[in-house]
């Protein structure tokens, strides 16, 4: 992966397509049909992704066939196209969809499910005049009273990086020039400067937590801003909680501004690789959150599927292991359409040993496309989820140990 062909203009998520000119010849010769293609999407949802990935969930099970998975081909050769153009995994990926074991096939899909399931106008691309809220994946730029408005204490930075080789967000002045477009990065070091919600901030207070850890003092503000991201850090730094803070934060905002409706379907899903990891962030999330009367539930192979049904369909926030979210999704048990925030932890964990098919096949029922991934060695994760996570114009934020280290795509 060379995370410096590709140029990512904060908040529009527009990519320069002339950049992947320089991929290896894979986009010059269809580079017509492809920006024809960019133009249409981005008139139907006002953003260039430069990834058609997406465009199954916006155009339902409208092309025929599909896999095992319920995915329509399409997708598929979306994804085919899409890693060909962007980092030569095409051939990993051909392989891996032409095995038969991972579901691709001619048959059609099951039903129309995704469009059964989803609520009316809750589409990504429109705007969703009875929710008041958008569903694409367009993360308007900040203002700059916003910038101020979030605190005098901080550092902005903005910061371009070189490749994957990171950038030391501490150290980046202001006239630091990287090799993609700029992107505006707070870091704030006390919990004042992170506009949290009050009750949020005062348990936190309560908790005696004096300021945000390294780790937390970027990435908070990164997701209370809507980027997309991607860190690593050692355990114990607080990535688990730099995570459930702006979560919390976020719902509790929504809420009270009725840009969530309540819909007793998760706000938030977070993937998790092992059962094991599963039952441990179920325990230290539903702390946290039950003090705000958030409801957390979780998901996983050994819980007796009929009751794991009703829990998961009266729950804010729901943590799961692939296996076990994939079926209750594809059952229409689980309606992920609603979905805001999604993070994929230990996302090394997930993927460095091999690529779950059900994983991909997961993303048409959720609203939410763009990830926020924790894990602890980026470096290990699979090209697959790599090139997926470039579909989906992801920003990524790394800590490998000090200093910090940002990484946008
Ligand atoms: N800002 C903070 N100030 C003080 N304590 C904190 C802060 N953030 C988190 N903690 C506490 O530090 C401990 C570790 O935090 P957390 O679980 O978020 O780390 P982690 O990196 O996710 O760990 P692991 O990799 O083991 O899952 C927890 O007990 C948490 O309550």
């Amino acid at each position: 992966m060379n995370m410096a062909e590709t140029k990512v203009t904060a908040g529009t998520g527009r990519r320069e397509t002339q950049n992947y000119n320089r991929r290896g010849g894979g986009f010059n010769g269809s580079r017509d049909g492809q920006d024809q293609r960019f133009e249409d999407y981005e008139k139907r949802n006002g953003r260039n992704n430069s990834c058609d990935y997406g465009n199954f969930c916006r155009g339902g099970y409208t092309n025929g066939g599909g896999n095992s998975y319920g995915l329509p081909r399409d997708s598929y050769k979306a994804l085919h196209d899409n890693c060909n153009d962007r980092n030569g995994d095409y051939d990993d990926l051909r392989k891996c969809f032409n095995d038969p074991r991972s579901g691709f096939d001619n048959r059609e899909p099951p039903s129309n499910h995704y469009n059964n399931c989803r609520q009316p106008n809750d589409y990504r691309g429109c705007w969703c005049d009875n929710f008041h809220i958008r569903h694409d994946n367009y993360r308007p730029p900040m203002s700059q009273s916003h910038q101020d408005s979030i605190g005098s204490n901080q550092h902005y930075n903005c910061l371009r990086t070189a490749g994957n080789r990171g950038v030391n967000v501490c150290n980046a002045s202001q006239n630091t020039t990287f090799d993609v477009e700029a992107v505006c990065i707070v870091r704030c070091e006390i919990w004042n400067d992170i506009k949290l919600h009050p009750e949020v901030f005062d348990k936190i207070k309560l908790s005696g937590w004096g300021h945000p850890f390294e780790i937390q003092q970027t990435i908070v503000p990164c997701i209370m801003n809507d980027h997309d991201i991607m860190c690593q850090g050692e355990t114990g730094n607080g990535k688990t909680m730099a995570f459930l803070i702006p979560t919390i934060s976020k719902f509790l905002r929504d809420k009270e501004s009725a840009a969530w409706k309540f819909t007793n379907r998760p706000y938030c899903i977070i993937i998790t690789p092992t059962q094991k990891h599963c039952i441990q962030l179920y325990e230290q999330a539903k702390k946290f959150a039950n003090f705000f009367g958030i409801r957390v539930e979780r998901a996983y192979g050994e819980i007796c599927i009929h009751e794991n049904a009703e829990q998961v369909a009266k729950c804010d926030i729901l943590i799961g292991c692939v296996g076990r979210l994939f079926h209750l999704m594809k059952s229409c048990e689980l309606v992920a359409s609603d979905v805001k925030i999604l993070i994929i932890d230990d996302a090394d964990r997930l993927f460095n040993r091999h690529d779950n098919p059900m994983f991909y096949a997961m993303f048409p029922y959720i609203s939410r496309k763009i990830l926020e991934t924790c894990g602890t060695d980026i470096n290990g994760l699979s090209p697959r989820f790599i090139a997926y996570a470039e579909c989906e114009g992801l920003a990524v934020l790394s800590q490998v140990s000090k200093p910090l280290s940002l990484y946008i795509k």
